[in-house]
């Protein structure tokens, strides 16, 4: 297996002999990983010693699971542990993917120790009985988990109690942990735990570490912390063997077309590629129509909408393929180790620079290439501003993809008119919830009648739809778009938009509502300012889903689970 990129003189493992545990060097030697990588090398050879409070950056795809590891497992093994039968190793993840791919990285360094050491998991979406009833009944060193499930366990008196004497603590996706989506639930699981002055070691890895972050940091480092970075000042947290480019489209309703014509354009035999899009329903969209004989390559298709049983298997399979596309929500986001994924495409706007950042993480990992491209519109433009230290250039072929998306218009509503109705509606419906819940209306110069009247365009022009989806009064009330004109309100419960929905052009009737999509209504000043000081908002690692609800499930629908 090619390594991560080691540099020129990197620090053979071998040279560790004596300092780190043997039977870890050894399942090393067997994982076939020879040398350090500079954070691994950095952590290890660089903190005070290996039970020091840290702050962690390095590049995507580094090796930052095993820099973080290794020292730990190093001196559980080494005595400093807890009681037999408690946990001495506490990590926390934002999603259950990234813990169970935590916890499998962690049983392979531990794969040559004569006594296994046991690792467990806490997420959500699982069976919550037997995996708790396995953590208490067995002797877990190690817990891997996400908020949701951590809080849970350490309401419980008998399953605190296991967690009573952790020695370390450590948060993966460290600025996505502490920032809004998660804060809570970390503070809550640090009431729940022996405080910090009984002296537990914190550590924090990420390879984005914005400045907001560290005014937050100290709820789990100590003073004096040691900050290890191989990130260079004013270097970008991307790598530099990732080209990044962007591909503007005129208007939303080309979505689709445009997609499909960059799809065609990039492909090539055996391509591994990711496609994030802005919601869970919209990924399911994507998944459903390009499964329609869009693309030659395998679909795989993964976001909070779906079990965790499905999640996982998917997970799995894309590990091991060589080739196919995954439509992904930021269940994936951040840490997740797809090995030889040569391309990630994200479809509209990402939560924030940082988001942005982890999903190209997603390629050119271990010493490997990849591609990144941003798909997004001319009113979503501004984010390449509002980030400009990230290195997105435009893309070369540009004017072919457009033009090219004219060609794919027949392919892709064909596709279309074969997904069912409840999925457009979903999809429309999160669309919609996407701008509502967030920041970003302003910062791509809509009003609300304007966001429904776009809307109406992606549903109508982009998903094949005769008329809007249909909208539950209620749902439109949560989103805070009550009275808001351009809506086709659903009577009474039926959400599915009948029989109409599945129309070919041909057996359209007209519709009521085509006034919703007259050019111009409610866009505001196209000349108004731009914030630059405002990313779009948080909402990564948790599942992707913002908004997403999709009105009400449809007949048959199905409760997905949260991300964590
Ligand atoms: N010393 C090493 N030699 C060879 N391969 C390694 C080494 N350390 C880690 N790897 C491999 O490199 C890949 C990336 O590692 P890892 O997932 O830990 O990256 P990361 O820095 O945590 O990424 P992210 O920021 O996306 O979470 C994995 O496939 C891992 O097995």
């Amino acid at each position: 297996m090619e390594g991560p990129q080691i540099e020129d003189g990197a620090q053979p493992y071998s040279s560790m002999a004596g300092k780190l545990d043997a039977k870890l060097l050894q399942a090393l030697d067997v994982m076939g990983f020879t040398s350090m990588t500079p954070v691994q090398q950095r952590v290890l050879t660089e903190l005070p010693n290996w039970r020091s409070d840290c702050l962690v950056q390095a590049k995507t795809g580094t090796g930052k699971t095993l820099a973080f590891l290794l020292p730990v497992l190093h001196c559980l093994l080494q005595g400093h542990a807890p009681p037999k039968g408690q946990v001495g190793i506490l990590i926390i993840t934002p999603t259950r993917e990234l813990a169970q791919q935590i916890a499998k990285s962690c049983d392979q360094l531990t794969s040559q120790l004569a006594q296994k050491l046991e690792c467990h998991i806490a997420v959500g979406g699982t069976a919550r009985q037997s995996a708790h009833s396995r953590f208490m009944k067995g002797s877990p060193s190690l817990l891997v988990a996400t908020p949701g499930r951590l809080k849970d366990y350490l309401s419980d008196e008998s399953t605190a109690e296991k967690l009573s004497n952790i020695k370390t603590l450590i948060l993966d996706e460290a600025d996505t942990m502490l920032e809004t989506g998660f804060i809570a639930d970390i503070k809550k699981i640090l009431q729940l735990i022996p405080p910090k002055s009984t002296g537990w070691q914190g550590m924090c890895f990420s390879a984005t570490v914005p400045p907001k972050v560290k005014d937050v940091i100290s709820i789990v480092l100590k003073q004096g912390y040691s900050n290890i970075s191989t990130i260079q000042k004013n270097e970008t947290p991307t790598h530099e063997r990732v080209p990044q480019y962007h591909v503007l489209i005129p208007g939303v309703a080309e979505t689709f077309n445009a997609l499909a014509a960059l799809l065609n354009l990039e492909i090539k035999n055996n391509a591994k590629i990711i496609v994030f899009g802005v919601t869970a329903n919209m990924v399911a969209l994507f998944a459903r129509a390009f499964s329609q004989g869009l693309t030659p390559l395998k679909v795989f298709e993964i976001h909070s909408r779906l079990s965790q049983n499905a999640r996982t298997r998917t997970t799995t399979q894309f590990k091991e393929a060589d080739s196919g596309i995954m439509f992904a929500s930021d269940v994936i986001g951040r840490g997740m180790d797809f090995p030889n994924v040569d391309l990630v495409v994200q479809v509209g706007l990402p939560p924030n620079g940082e988001q942005y950042v982890h999903r190209v993480g997603r390629t050119a990992r271990a010493g490997n290439d990849g591609r990144a491209i941003i798909l997004l519109t001319q009113a979503e433009s501004f984010f390449m501003k509002v980030n400009r230290h990230l290195p997105i250039k435009p893309h070369p072929d540009t004017d072919k993809i457009n033009e090219d998306a004219s060609a794919c218009a027949d392919a892709v509503n064909n596709a279309m008119y074969e997904v069912d109705e409840e999925t457009k509606q979903r999809a429309y419906s999160s669309y919609i919830g996407f701008f509502a819940g967030s920041g970003l209306l302003k910062q791509v110069r809509l009003d609300k009648p304007g966001l429904v009247q776009l809307a109406n365009e992606l549903a109508v022009k982009g998903m094949a739809c005769p008329e809007p989806p249909p909208m539950d009064k209620k749902v439109i009330g949560k989103m805070g778009l009550k009275g808001v004109p351009g809506f086709n309100y659903s009577s009474g419960g039926d959400l599915r938009g009948g029989n109409a929905a599945r129309a070919r052009p041909r057996e359209r009737s007209k519709s009521k509502h085509r006034d919703a999509l007259s050019p111009g209504a409610g866009r505001r000043d196209q000349r108004g300012g731009i914030d630059k000081n405002r990313e779009a908002q948080n909402g990564g690692g948790r599942g992707g889903g913002r908004g997403g609800r999709g009105g009400r499930r449809g007949r048959g629908g199905k409760k997905g689970p949260a991300s964590s």
